[in-house]
C-alpha cells in the first residue's frame, strides 16, 4: 500500500512510530506551502536572505528533498513482504543479506545517518526475494530514527510477516550529528543488533552469523 498523504500512512498501525499512534497528539499535516514557508524561516534563522537570487528555488528543493529523505512513512513494510516462494528443494540453511547501505536520519537533529545493514534469517517453509529484505531496511530507514529503534523494526517486521526459526540484524551507522557537530568526532560508527528465534537461542548459529557478516 502506498499511501497518499503522511497523514494516511500515520492511520496505518503498522506505519506508526513514537506518539503518532495517538491521533489526538498528532499535529495536522502542513500544506506544501507551510513547508516551502518554514523552510524560508530556518534561511532567515541561518543568517541568509531567502529573497536573494540564488535562494529562490531553495525552499522547493527542500521540499523535494524531505519527500525523497522521508519517503519511508508512505510505504507499509509489511506489504513488501507478501511475495515469498516456497520450492526450495528443502534449502533450510540461513540467508544473509550482507552490507546494504542505507541513508537513515537522526530523530534528534535531523541530519544523516549513513551506514550498512546486514539481516539474516532462517526460513521455515518459504523465502523471500532478497531484494525485499534491503526494502525493507529502506523503509525503516526513510523516517526519522534512533539507530536501535531502526533495527529492532526492521527485525521485529522480518519475523512476523516470515515467521521463519530466527532473524538477525546487524546495523553499522555513522552519525553525522557527532561527526559534523557536536562532539565532532569523524570515523566513529555505531553498532546495533537484534537477534530473535536460533539467532538468539542457539550461539552456534549467532556465531556463523556474525563470522559470514565478517567476512568480505
Ligand atoms: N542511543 C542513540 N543515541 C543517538 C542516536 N543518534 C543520536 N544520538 C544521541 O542523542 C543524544 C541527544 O542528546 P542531547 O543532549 O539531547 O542533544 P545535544 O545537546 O545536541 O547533544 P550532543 O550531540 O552531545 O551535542 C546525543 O548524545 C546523540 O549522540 C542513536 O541512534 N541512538
Ligand atoms: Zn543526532
Amino acid at each position: 500500500m502506498i499511501a497518499d498523504t503522511l497523514a494516511d500512512a500515520i492511520s496505518d498501525d503498522r506505519s506508526l512510530t513514537g506518539n503518532l499512534a495517538d491521533a489526538s497528539l498528532r499535529p495536522a499535516y502542513p500544506s506544501r506551502a507551510d513547508a516551502e514557508e518554514a523552510v524560508r524561516t530556518l534561511l532567515l534563522w541561518a543568517g541568509d536572505n531567502p529573497d536573494r537570487e540564488g535562494l529562490l528555488g531553495t525552499p522547493d528543493r527542500v521540499v523535494r528533498s524531505y519527500e525523497e529523505f522521508f519517503a519511508g512513512y508512505k510505504v507499509d513494510p509489511v506489504d513488501l513482504l507478501q511475495r515469498t516462494f516456497e520450492e526450495t528443494d528443502g534449502y533450510d540453511e540461513m540467508v544473509v543479506l550482507k552490507d546494504i547501505r542505507f541513508e537513515s536520519y537522526c530523530e534528534h537533529h535531523m541530519v544523516p545517518i549513513i551506514g550498512k545493514a546486514h539481516v539474516a534469517y532462517l526460513p521455515r517453509h518459504r523465502v523471500v526475494g532478497i531484494s525485499k529484505l534491503a526494502r525493507v531496511v529502506d523503509v525503516y530507514a526513510k523516517r526519522l530514527q534512533i539507530q536501535e529503534k531502526m533495527t529492532s523494526q526492521i527485525a521485529n517486521t522480518l519475523e512476523e510477516v516470515l515467521q521463519p526459526l530466527g532473524v538477525a540484524v546487524v546495523l553499522e551507522g555513522e552519525h553525522q550529528c557527532m561527526t559534523t557537530r557536536g562532539i565532532h568526532k569523524p570515523g566513529v560508527s555505531m553498532v546495533s543488533s537484534r537477534m530473535l528465534g536460533a539467532f538468539r537461542t542457539d550461539p552456534a548459529t549467532r556465531r556463523e552469523f556474525l563470522d559470514l557478516i565478517r567476512s568480505s
